[in-house]
């Protein structure tokens, strides 16, 4: 496996890749893999030629407020976790080559930015946009992977392709969770032992309300169970936890047949994402 730190290196390999007429798996991360990362890579390298993977902590997708500086990095761990789940290249760039200067052209997500995680953190999208750009041409994917717990996100990156007609396919891929339901994060370091045990309230909220959806039909509701759920049995308090129709993320209405329930909650100062996405046929991967 090669470890890469500038964009002209990863030209060189891209191109021979695509003179030899292989296929790139690309896996967009932000390192401190676990998990739900190894799926990303084991689904790209089953599924291509090539796997590159990036492992970059994009300062632009970050609020002032945030935790750009203490979000968890281990290069070295991460680099020993992709090699044994088959990745070819790990793309590392520093933010002064992934952003040389900054220059006047923004990336403005449009109007599945605006609620859920994108209303709790303005600019949030835009950012995640401006790199998954810049990924995309340099590496030049033939099929990128994401994780459906980001599942707004794979919603806006799945706009992005398909209105500025990026020549690839965008695979998303189940919710990896640890054995008591909470979905795996790096975020989950930040969680001291008592919130840690309280965390996995969230999963078994969405699981509640969604069984409560399938049988009344009645969204408010589900997400009023929700909520009582998570403040009786945590201490989290919660930022969103909304129904909507999946992947357009437009309300509900008597024609959605893919529903996404979304949650942020804090516990203690971490916040923690979850979804369960869903029809009324059952659980879904790919929508
Ligand atoms: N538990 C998971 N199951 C499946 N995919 C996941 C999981 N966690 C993260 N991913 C996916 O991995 C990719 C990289 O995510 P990222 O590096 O931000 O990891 P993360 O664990 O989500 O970190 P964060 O703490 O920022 O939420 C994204 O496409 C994300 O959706
Ligand atoms: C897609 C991504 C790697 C862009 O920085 C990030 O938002 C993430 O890890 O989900
Ligand atoms: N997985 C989403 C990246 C972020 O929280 O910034």
């Amino acid at each position: 496996m090669m470890i890469l730190n500038t964009i002209s290196q990863l030209n060189s390999i891209v191109d021979q890749a695509k003179r030899e007429g292989k296929s790139i798996g690309l896996v967009p991360t932000m390192g401190f893999l676990h998990e739900g990362h190894l799926a990303l890579a084991n689904a790209a390298k089953e599924e291509n030629e090539l796997v590159i993977m990036s492992i970059f902590v994009n300062p632009t997708q970050f609020g002032p407020n945030e935790d750009f500086q203490t979000y968890p990095r281990d290069l070295k761990r991460d680099t020993q976790l992709a090699e044994s789940a088959g990745v070819d290249i790990i793309f590392a760039p520093s933010v002064e080559e992934m952003y040389p200067e900054n220059g006047g052209i923004s990336i403005k997500a449009g109007r599945q930015s605006e609620i859920l995680c994108g209303a709790s953190r303005p600019g949030h999208f835009d950012g995640v946009l401006q790199v998954v750009t810049k990924l995309f041409h340099i590496a030049q994917p033939t099929r990128a992977y994401f994780g459906q717990k980001d599942a707004q996100q794979v919603a806006i990156i799945q706009t992005l392709v398909r209105d500025y007609n990026f020549p690839l396919e965008i695979r998303s891929l189940p919710i990896v969770r640890e054995a008591d339901g909470l979905a795996k994060s790096s975020r989950n370091v930040y969680l001291t032992e008592q919130e840690r045990s309280e965390a996995p309230a969230i999963y078994e909220a969405l699981i509640k309300a969604k069984e409560e959806f399938l049988v009344n039909r009645n969204a408010n509701a589900a997400i009023e169970l929700a909520s009582n759920h998570i403040t009786r049995n945590s201490s989290g308090k919660i930022d969103y936890i909304e129904l909507l129709a999946y992947p357009d993320l437009k309300e509900v209405t008597g024609d959605t047949n893919h529903f996404l329930l979304a949650s942020a909650v804090f516990i203690g100062k971490t916040r923690l994402i979850d979804n369960i996405i869903f029809s009324f046929e059952g659980e879904t991967a790919n929508v």
